[in-house]
């Protein structure tokens, strides 16, 4: 059944209760067609519009004046989120009420960056001293590492790490390690030492991370909140085998490590349980940045004290998310607005452009689309159909994510934001450089010059540039309409003062939040993700048919037409590539991929 015949069939059955049917949904509906009026260009030029539209908070500045959007706009938008009770549905998450009713769990992300003496209960129970319990072991463990004092099977200090995981257990740790590496202090603090990830499934993966690394000082921590996340138990089997292979099975205890919620599995792994490093279920994966899943990797690399800065950074804008009035709060404003570009003027995108090559993984870690199509913070928690009470939604929910560090970005797909489709742009620029270069003779820094286009960019959007213009600069008649931009397409700065690690904990936050936000003014369950289940269970049948086909000849059976001869010219072409593997082997290139080819 198609979409819009399942909701029309369901909203014949019974009210829907949801938020498309109040006023203020319908009001901001007719106030669309007020905003198509007004053009960007002159609605900058209200300076009182733009005072109102900006805010600050520890020193970050959110513009947002360069939103389709009036004052107006915000009050209506405003009382859409009193419609949707947003207050309400925020205190009950921090109040530890199981919000993610399908999984029938509470959202308590925030107690995990919650300073030792703060109280928050999941299920009447204060859950911070048990978090605490696990930071503290963090702490010790890491520095027992760093500093040597525990060391590998042959004697050999542990000066490389590579983490296993996938999803949330993967792109927000490589997140906060990319964005740590060239800050000064984490710097200083992981001289001598080595992160790495392990993500994917593919054996070249595997290939590239253990690629110059010695098992003798290599240690592997796998991080899957389940424990049974096909990828990463096959890639913390297979590195196990590396382990064994080199140092005996013995030496696995003292070179793996796990972090997980499902400590039974850890143990049954093979796993020393004391160097298990738990988590909780109210912990979602693409939430679970703060709990052991990054802290763990993170603090072995940079050390437990930068670590912590994090976490009270995000901590930081979880207070500021639960206390300041909405029309300060930078999350509940980046949520309203987001809501009002998705759903009333119909934007199904945004672009997360940073200006800060240290944010390289911020987009993919928000989006968590980039090698995977996984898309975890934003895209697995609004990317819904039915609202939280399985009713279907006859509106979109969600943004398609993407983004890339400025200015990579405007030699690629700028020109579509500027001229093609119309995506709301979030520009996120640093006052101060991580790693500052001013070249004597240069007219401006390097980092001047990149922010540069930080500021032009929002403008360059907002104004465009009309064919009167262009007729002045004597540009061609026959270029004329090439050269022309529309403008009156929105986008929003986020200033932050420097990009240390308290600044890289605030903007998790500031995009947690806002991603909970939406989700509330929709009226859909942002912590769950069915979705990811079908292809996964459809995985295994095709796993299965391997299996068959390979071990005892089994013909493929059960698929259709198109998979069927998909497989056949897959297990065809495997048949000879098995023959060249043997060839391989026989002429000695084993040593140089010696998993894989082991493994074929
Ligand atoms: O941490 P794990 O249990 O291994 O799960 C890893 C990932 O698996 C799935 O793809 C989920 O949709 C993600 O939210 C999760 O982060």
């Amino acid at each position: 059944m198609e979409r819009e015949e399942f909701c029309w069939a369901y909203f014949q059955m019974a009210p829907s209760g949801l938020i498309y049917e109040t006023d203020p949904w319908k009001d901001l509906k007719a106030h669309v067609h007020d905003i198509g009026k007004t053009h960007l260009r002159e609605l900058m030029n209200d300076v009182e519009r733009c005072q109102s539209m900006m805010t600050d908070f520890d020193g970050i500045l959110l513009d947002y004046s360069r939103q389709c959007a009036t004052l107006d706009t915000l009050k209506k938008l405003h009382t859409l989120a009193e419609a949707a009770h947003l207050k309400e549905k925020i205190n009950r998450m921090f109040n530890g009420e199981r919000i993610n009713s399908t999984e029938n769990r509470s959202v308590l992300h925030m107690a995990l960056r919650a300073p030792r003496d703060a109280v928050i209960n999941g299920d009447g129970k204060n859950v911070v001293p048990d978090v605490w319990k696990v930071l503290d072991k963090i702490k010790d463990f890491s520095e027992a590492i760093r500093s040597g004092a525990w060391v590998g099977a042959t004697g050999k200090a542990l000066k490389d790490v590579i983490a296993i995981g996938i999803g949330g257990s993967f792109l927000g740790p490589l997140f906060v390690h990319s964005a740590l590496q060239t800050d000064p202090e984490a710097t200083e603090f992981a001289r001598g030492r080595q992160l790495r990830f392990l993500a994917n499934v593919d054996p070249i993966d595997v290939a590239r991370n253990i690629a110059g690394l010695n098992p003798e000082t290599t240690l592997v921590v796998v991080v899957s909140k389940t424990f049974t996340t096909a990828e990463t138990m096959l890639n913390a089997r297979t590195l196990r085998e590396w382990i064994a292979a080199a140092l005996g099975p013995q030496a696995v205890s003292k070179h793996m490590i796990a972090v997980s919620t499902n400590l039974t599995l850890v143990e049954k792994f093979g796993i020393d349980p004391n160097n298990a490093f738990a988590f909780w279920d109210w912990v979602g994966g693409r939430y679970s940045v703060c709990s052991a899943v990054g802290v763990l990797p993170l603090s072995l690399q940079y050390g437990f004290s930068v670590v912590e800065k994090f976490l009270k950074g995000a901590w930081s804008i979880d207070q500021h998310f639960r206390s300041a009035p909405f029309e300060k709060n930078l999350p509940v404003l980046l949520g309203l607005l987001s809501v009002w570009n998705v759903s009333f003027l119909g934007y199904p995108a945004r672009a997360i452009l940073p200006y800060s090559q240290a944010l390289e993984k911020f987009a993919p870690h928000i989006q968590q689309a980039c090698l995977f199509t996984v898309f975890v913070v934003s895209m697995e928690s609004n990317g819904k159909g039915v609202s939280i009470d399985g009713v279907p939604l006859p509106y979109e929910t969600g943004e398609i994510d993407f983004g890339e560090p400025g200015t990579n970005g405007q030699h690629s797909f700028y020109q579509l934001i500027h001229q093609g489709r119309v995506i709301p742009c979030d520009f996120i620029g640093v006052v101060k450089s991580q790693q500052p270069v001013y070249l004597k003779g240069e007219t401006v820094s390097n980092h001047d010059e990149l922010m540069s286009n930080f500021f032009a960019q929002p403008d360059a959007l907002a104004y465009g540039k009309t064919p009167e213009q262009l007729l002045k600069e004597d540009v061609p008649h026959h270029l004329i309409t090439h050269k022309t931009f529309s403008g009156n397409r929105p986008s929003l700065s986020l200033l932050l003062p420097s990009l240390n690690a308290y600044n890289i904990g605030q903007l998790l936050g500031i995009y947690e939040h806002r991603i909970a936000v939406e989700g509330f003014v929709w009226g859909i369950n942002s912590f769950d993700q069915w979705g990811v289940e079908l292809g996964k269970s459809l995985a295994t049948q095709v796993r299965k048919q391997f299996h068959a086909s390979r071990k005892k000849g089994e013909p493929i059976k059960g698929f259709n037409f198109s998979t069927t001869t998909l497989l056949t010219r897959y297990l065809e072409v495997w048949k000879t590539s098995s023959f060249l593997t043997a060839l391989c082997q026989i002429k000695g290139l084993k040593s140089v991929l010696p998993l894989c080819l082991r493994d074929i």
